[in-house]
């Protein structure tokens, strides 16, 4: 790799941009792009950013759906954005322009990155000659990303020699938006950059291959390493993109030290991901008892389709467990430990998504015969009320009710329902996995379950529904959206290895569904230094740094057996005090984000914040504020990464 240091910049001209009202681009692959974490951090955090900076914000991304269904179409507020966009196009850039339709309606702009194909090779040279960065012909994802790096180093190129009174600011995120800053530091374009990383890609990559990453973090061949793995260029890209950015962040101070050892920069500060804690909150405590029971009377509905024919537990002393997005599974021997005392709970332990084919047929035939049972119920129902209305005006008229029950339940209708009712007889067990997946015989997940038989069995104490895809409200077997589902679960389950943020629990936090989650997660990590006694207010942390691996497996299958055996009074207390944790909101975690910005114009206009007097010149405010605290590794700890 040509180091980032052989392409910092060379000597900048200071033009005279005002800089407290500069404009603000925030680039990121995910924007109107839902794929995971990125574009949750992004459109949870418009209302602030709008506050602050009104139309003087856009976000930017690529055209990923040529529907865009999120984006509503319209003319650049901006002129200059309107003469730069007319400009590209008559190059052939295509693009779409509009409002984002989520909270605040930001403005966004689009570059369908397949309009300029035809220039792939041109700006892969380009890539190489500037900084130094080789990529193989057929990574269709990287050439995706410099063709979108390339069209966004266009459009600032433009915009920063056109717009020439105010300061630019441009927030990256993740690598796949990051060659957009080599290139404008090499070009010398005159725009302000802070790229956040959230998660490292070698650190993705390390741990997935299982191994004991945080003690090694200070002693991995980093390119050995990323070349191993066939992702030496992608690595290139993104420690590219942190050396050259004014301002390097990331999302948590466990994040930081390993951004410091496998990209090389020091993050200048951490970033942490909030919520718009106004679209949780609600204004009486019956209105969340409310939804949650909406919620849950719906995963009931999926219980009994289903668990047909084996329907044989209580949904009223049933807890839903989930756990969502990493691909790990361990059993934990929670089913041993409730069999073993006899508990009359049953667990349902939901594990979501993966790649997979489609729904099975099993999936599919449980659901449609407890419809066609729940229709027939209905139109009974009918018959029955229509036969008590007519026995009632009678015995109005005649002075006396006889109805026997025959009178009520004809004959037919006993057939009918004697009918669906034997449909529902199976002799084969509940499936464990809703969906065919692509490949069966080898998934890890699968194979764990069938070697701990974990098979839906009339004594097992934990039944299991591994539904591997993304919930959404149109799915058929599980028709609710992701917030829906959690809300109507009783837990979230986040203990993976490698989590450098992590907003599934802290989704569950405002939402006041309890989770559980490790000392290895920046969530986890947060809640610890914030928070006196976590388990108060359901967030339960295991000690995954200094505990052994049993050790950890055993701290959370105690975790799980306590809360099982908690009261339904005991649960209920937990969820009313948890939503009320207002401190995960963006309004104080943005404030983060706000601070990059002046870190950046300072660095790149000194003179714009030369000291008045009065002030200390002793300090350098943005600096100071922005949080430097390193992640309190212990000594060797024992414990085994898988
Ligand atoms: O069926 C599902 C399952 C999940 N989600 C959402 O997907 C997101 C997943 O976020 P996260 O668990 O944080 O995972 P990543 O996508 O891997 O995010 C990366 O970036 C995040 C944002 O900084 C960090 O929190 C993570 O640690 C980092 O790995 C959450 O908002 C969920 O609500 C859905 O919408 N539907």
């Amino acid at each position: 790799m040509t180091t980032t240091t052989t392409i910092m910049a060379e000597e900048q001209p200071a033009p005279k941009r005002d800089v407290q009202n500069h404009h603000l681009f925030e680039c990121a692959w995910e924007v109107a792009n839902k794929v995971g974490g990125i574009y949750t951090v992004i459109s949870t955090k418009v209302p602030v950013t709008i506050a602050e900076y009104g139309d003087r914000y856009t976000l930017v991304g690529p055209l990923t759906n040529k529907l865009a269904m999120e984006v509503r179409v319209l003319d650049p507020v901006d002129p200059v954005v309107a003469t730069v966009l007319e400009a590209m196009h008559s190059h052939g850039v295509k693009c779409l322009y509009g409002r984002w339709l989520i909270e605040d309606k930001p403005q966004v702009l689009l570059f369908d990155v397949g309009s300029c194909s035809h220039r792939l090779d041109e700006w892969k040279g380009d890539l190489w000659n500037l900084a130094g960065i080789s990529t193989p012909l057929h990574d269709a994802e990287t050439n995706n990303v410099i063709l979108f790096g390339y069209l966004m180093t266009w459009f600032l190129g433009e915009y920063a020699s056109r717009q020439l009174d105010t300061a630019i600011v441009v927030h990256f995120h993740e690598w796949q938006a990051g060659v957009t800053i080599p290139i404008c530091r090499k070009r010398q374009i005159d725009v302000m950059t802070v790229f956040t990383t959230h998660a490292t890609l070698l650190g993705r990559y390390l741990c997935a291959g299982s191994v004991d990453f945080y003690n090694n973090l200070r002693y991995f061949d980093v390119n050995h390493e990323a070349g191993k793995r066939g992702i030496y260029h992608r690595y290139c890209v993104e420690r590219t993109s942190a050396h050259c950015a004014d301002v390097f962040t990331t999302v948590s101070h466990i994040t930081v030290l390993e951004a410091e050892y496998l990209l090389k920069r020091r993050p200048d500060g951490v970033v942490p991901n909030g919520l718009n804690i106004n679209k949780f909150q609600r204004r009486h405590e019956h209105e969340s008892e409310n939804l949650y029971a909406i919620a849950r009377a719906k995963i009931h509905g999926f219980m009994r389709g289903h668990f047909y024919g084996h329907y044989d537990f209580d949904l009223e002393n049933t807890l839903y467990i989930f756990t969502a997005v990493r691909y790990e599974y361990r059993n934990k021997g929670l089913n041993y430990r409730l069999k073993r005392s006899d508990s009359k709970t049953t667990v349902v332990a939901f594990i979501m998504p993966a790649s997979t084919n489609s729904y099975t047929i099993e999936a599919f035939k449980g659901q449609a015969l407890v419809r066609q049972l729940q229709e027939t119920v209905t139109e009974i129902q009918k018959r029955i009320g229509d036969c008590l209305l007519d026995h009632a005006l009678r015995f109005h008229s005649e002075g006396k009710l006889e109805v026997a029950p025959s009178d009520l339940l004809s004959s037919e209708d006993q057939m009918l329902l004697k009918q669906r009712i034997s449909a529902l007889k199976r002799t084969s067990l509940p499936p464990f996995v809703t969906h065919n997946m692509m490949d069966d015989a080898n998934d890890p997940i699968l194979n764990r379950i069938r070697r701990v038989k974990l098979f839906n069995s009339h004594e097992d104490r934990v039944k299991i529904v591994f539904h591997p895809d993304f919930l959404t409200s149109s799915n058929p077997i599980l028709g609710l959206d992701y917030e829906e589902f959690v809300r109507g679960c009783h837990l979230g389950v986040f203990t993976s290895y490698y989590e450098p943020r992590r907003y599934t629990p802290a989704e569950c936090t405002v939402m006041g569904i309890p989770s559980i989650t490790t000392n290895l997660s920046g969530f986890g990590c947060f809640i610890q230094d914030t928070i006196k006694r976590p388990e108060d207010e359901g967030c339960y942390i295991i000690d995954r740094r200094t505990n052994s691996f049993e050790q950890s497996v055993s701290q959370l299958t105690d975790c799980l057996e306590g809360f099982c055996n908690k009261t339904w009074r005991q649960r209920a207390d937990q969820r009313s005090r948890m939503e009320s944790l207002s401190l995960l909101d963006w309004k104080i975690l943005g404030v983060e984000y706000t601070k990059s910005r002046p870190l950046a114009l300072r660095r790149a206009y000194p003179d714009a914040f030369l000291v008045t007097d009065g002030e200390s010149g002793e300090e350098d405010p943005f600096i100071a504020v922005v949080i430097h605290r390193s992640f309190p590794l212990r000594p060797s700890p024992p414990f085994s990464s898988s």
